[in-house]
């Protein structure tokens, strides 16, 4: 790994204490970063060096895992962190910064390769990226990259016109855009379960496969982010960026040998296949939903709407469900499921691959308790993979019934998304980053809901705190003769019978 400066811009936030430094920290201790190592920490608070590295240290305590009682590892990883005020708008403070990171470059006697991370509103990306090439930190002897944070853009136009200022100071391949779903591993295993498994690679078409359930519930509601969260909605804040990256990741087909160029391209490939939607015909295909008041984990909680900083007429969406379809040979007839909101039941992340019932028709006889085989990525807070397969009792009146083979449990030290990406950002590794084809194409899907929203074309649905969201949610997939896996109310879809046996299933999970 190249010597690396790493030049943090909000070094004083949020983002920066909670995961961040965290994550820098347990790179450090896994010996995974690059030596020399240089951070400079910038935002306008007059803060001292020694300061600064008080800050990060008190950070370091309330949120990494590894263990920061070790003074001597602290100290040496401390070493690394300097400060400087920085006003992003004013064009001396770059000056200033360039001579500190000059400066300490020779100290360290490292090549000039610098890496800035934004940790800032995207309001200041432009700026901040200009500024850079302007100043000449941006044009030394050495590489240099943008690390920078969601969101990027409101919509299609402002995402489009935000690539296009970036890219007068930064190639596209210098440019990293976090999507930290794509940093949690059991999303970075996805790739290698395919490679590594010719019978998945097989069976990871419409020929076997079903439908694609990507859930992303969450039990929390907009905390304390109403000013960010209220014009942005669940569209904007999850299912645009995270959720979208899913759905490729799950749709790419890899060759045994691959490459970032070759799981970016497939990406593309993807979603250029997405059947675009009408801005009419969003309300047949996307539910809009918005929690009411109701309980999470036995306490009462209030509604979106009563939530403080939030309008009490507000429309925002909290829960979204959408059915995509991928029109190409390999997907063509198999819908991919999304759904995403807050103060749902249970905080879950999870894929789950269902299989077409070939093998239900051929088992002969008794069919009580066979369900269609799954495979099951739970990405978070659970982490495993695990593939559901029906087994026969022994003896002539035998049941059927599942047995699930682990693919994948994450061990108890597993990384955390941050470091995982910033490990792969300080490598030169994009292949875990959202490239631009992506995140113009997923706006370009996403924009007609976006209108059809404003334009008030889809019914917002109330849900009530603590379920799993609308009902019309669970209709959408009833409509194709599928119900949402693992939800604990009874399945809205197939005959009775059929819905037996799938009750029988979940308890036997
Ligand atoms: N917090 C989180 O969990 C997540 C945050 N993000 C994104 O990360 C980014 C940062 O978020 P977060 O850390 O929460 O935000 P905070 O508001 O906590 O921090 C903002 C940072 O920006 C700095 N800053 C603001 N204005 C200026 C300015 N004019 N000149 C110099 N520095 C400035 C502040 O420094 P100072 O006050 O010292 O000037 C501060 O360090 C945002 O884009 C957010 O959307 C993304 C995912 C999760
Ligand atoms: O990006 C975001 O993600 C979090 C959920 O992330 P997770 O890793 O806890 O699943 C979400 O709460 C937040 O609103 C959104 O901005």
């Amino acid at each position: 790994m190249d010597p690396t400066t790493f030049v943090l811009f909000g070094a004083t936030g949020d983002l920066a204490k909670r995961k961040i430094y965290p994550a820098l920290y347990n790179l450090f201790v896994r010996g995974k970063l690059p030596q020399p190592f240089s951070v400079i920490g910038l935002g306008r608070r007059e803060w001292s060096d020694e300061f600064f590295r008080a800050s990060v240290e008190q950070s370091l305590r309330k949120f990494s895992r590894s263990e920061a009682n070790d003074a001597g590892l602290l100290h040496r990883f401390l070493q690394a962190f300097r400060y400087s005020v920085l006003d992003i708008g004013r064009e001396e403070d770059y000056r200033k910064l360039l001579e500190l990171v000059e400066r300490r470059e020779a100290e360290l006697r490292m090549p000039p390769n610098r890496l800035f991370y934004l940790s800032v509103g995207p309001e200041y990306f432009e700026t901040i990226a200009a500024n850079i090439q302007s100043s000449g930190l941006g044009s030394a002897n050495g590489w240099k990259r943008l690390v920078i944070e969601k969101p990027f853009g409101h919509d299609l136009a402002s995402a489009r016109e935000l690539n296009r200022k970036l890219s007068e100071s930064f190639a596209e391949e210098e440019i990293y855009r976090i999507d930290h779903y794509l940093g949690k591993p059991v999303v970075q295993r996805l790739e290698s379960l395919q490679q590594a498994n010719p019978v998945i690679q097989a069976m990871w078409t419409n020929r076997y496969i079903s439908n694609v359930q990507i859930t992303a519930a969450e039990s929390v509601g907009v905390e304390e982010r109403a000013g960010y969260y209220d014009h942005v909605g669940a569209l904007r804040d999850m299912f645009q960026n995270h959720m979208l990256q899913l759905l490729m990741m799950t749709a790419i087909h890899l060759p045994h040998e691959s490459s970032p160029e070759k799981v970016r391209f497939k990406k593309k490939r993807v979603m250029e296949a997405l059947l675009p939607v009408l801005k009419e015909d969003v309300r047949l295909s996307v539910v809009r939903g918005q929690y009411a008041a109701g309980s999470i984990g036995g306490k009462p909680v209030v509604g979106y709407t009563s939530e403080p900083g939030i309008a009490p007429d507000s429309a925002n969406d909290t829960f979204i469900a959408a059915r995509l379809l991928i029109e190409n040979n390999d997907w063509r007839g198999v819908p991919f499921y999304i759904r995403t909101g807050k103060r749902m039941k249970e905080k879950s992340t999870r894929i789950v691959v269902e299989f077409k019932e070939p093998v239900k028709q051929a088992a002969t006889g008794k069919e009580n308790g066979i369900a269609p085989n799954l495979l099951v990525i739970e990405i978070g807070p659970d982490e495993s993979i695990k593939l559901r397969l029906n087994t026969k009792d022994a003896g002539p009146d035998g049941g059927f019934k599942p047995v699930q083979v682990e693919l994948f449990e994450s061990p108890k030290d597993s990384p955390e998304a941050y470091e995982n990406l910033i490990g792969d950002a300080l490598n030169g590794n994009a292949t875990f980053f959202a490239h631009w084809d992506e995140v113009e194409l997923s706006w370009q899907w996403v924009q007609p809901v976006l209108d059809a929203f404003a334009e008030n074309l889809v019914p917002l649905h109330k849900y009530e705190a603590g379920s799993y969201g609308p009902a019309e949610s669970a209709a959408l997939l009833a409509q194709d003769g599928n119900c949402w896996w693992f939800d604990q109310e009874e399945p809205q879809s197939k005959s009775e019978s059929e819905k037996g046996e799938r009750y029988a299933y979940h308890a036997n999970y």
